[in-house]
């Protein structure tokens, strides 16, 4: 009998503000930032390995199997919990890479959440999201899966509940590494702290657009194009671009118009991950 396969999906995450507050003796900077879902993503498929071996039979190009951030989550989750079961693992990759919509965070923080059902290990969030944050700043948020403030370098997360408008995501054929933008002398990095409630009555900005703008004409002239229809920003470190919408006729009224050089996709904003609806409904 053929392995029971379990498909869970990856959503893409939007940086609805970031503010740079600082930066750590490790060079990792203090942010606030407001994080809400896409139900729009990657998908992940797991079936149990008997023999301990985890095999990712999707190849990303440009990402060799080992440094796939699925293959090093599993690897993680194996080594600290003592499991001796293994996976084979597929990926079917929607999200552009280096876009500031978290891709590679979200395919780890579905690969503990998989594995942990897989395996039965019956870990909990704040467990899981502790071997998370060993991999990057941005998976905690995909592993908790509800919006969410987060302060700290990304860790520290008040979850938030945000109208959940439609958006229009524009993806200018750039990759953008999160490593460059942080190393850059001119990025803002002394905004003053605020409250939540003030985010959440006033919204904020995004302190990397200006250095993304600069180094990358494609986000700029991107930003430039969508200003004309409605209010864009940069989430993350970019280059992705965003727009929102009451309504989803509306986001795909402005979608038509973008040049077959800027493509783009609409979705839902959610402030319960898509995985987490979808691990629900399993249990
Ligand atoms: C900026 C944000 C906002 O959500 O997202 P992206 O634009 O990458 O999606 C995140 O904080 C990114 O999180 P993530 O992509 O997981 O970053 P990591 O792999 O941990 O770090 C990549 C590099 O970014 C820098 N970095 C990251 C986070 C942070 N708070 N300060 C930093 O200085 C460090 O130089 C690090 O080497
Ligand atoms: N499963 C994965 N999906 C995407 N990128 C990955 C993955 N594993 C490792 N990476 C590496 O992480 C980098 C950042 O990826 P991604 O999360 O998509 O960007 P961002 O942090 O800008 O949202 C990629 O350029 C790639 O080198």
């Amino acid at each position: 009998m053929p392995a029971i396969r379990l498909t869970l999906p990856a959503p893409a995450k939007l940086n609805l503000m970031l503010h740079i507050l600082g930066r750590r003796a490790d060079g990792y900077h203090q942010l606030q930032t407001l994080f809400q879902f896409l139900d729009y993503g990657d998908e992940l498929s797991f079936a149990l390995r008997e023999d301990g071996g985890i095999h990712l039979h999707s190849e990303i190009a440009g990402v060799p199997h080992d440094s796939n951030l699925i293959v090093r989550a599993a690897r993680q989750l194996q080594q600290q919990s003592g499991c001796q079961l293994g996976a084979d693992i597929w990926l079917n990759k929607r999200l552009p890479m280096g876009g500031g919509i978290g891709g590679g965070s979200s395919d780890a923080a579905t690969t503990l959440l998989g594995l942990n059902h897989l395996w039965d290990l019956g870990w909990d969030g704040n467990r899981l999201a502790a071997v998370g944050l060993g991999l990057g700043a941005d998976v905690p948020v995909f592993v908790h899966g509800h919006a969410a403030f987060a302060e700290g370098v990304g860790e520290c997360l008040t979850p938030v509940e945000l109208t959940e408008p439609w958006f229009l995501v524009a993806v200018p054929q750039v990759s953008v590494s999160t490593a460059e933008i942080f190393s850059d002398p001119e990025l803002t990095r002394d905004t003053p702290a605020i409250t939540l409630s003030a985010v959440l009555e006033r919204g904020g900005r995004n302190d990397c657009q200006s250095v993304v703008e600069k180094r990358y004409p494609e986000v700029r002239n991107a930003l430039i194009l969508l200003n004309k229809f409605v209010s864009v920003r940069l989430t993350g470190t970019g280059g992705c671009v965003f727009g929102s919408f009451p309504n989803k006729a509306e986001a795909d009224k402005v979608a038509a118009q973008l040049p077959a050089s800027l493509p783009g996709f609409v979705a839902k904003g959610s402030n319960i991950s898509m995985l987490h609806r979808k691990l629900q409904s399993l249990s």
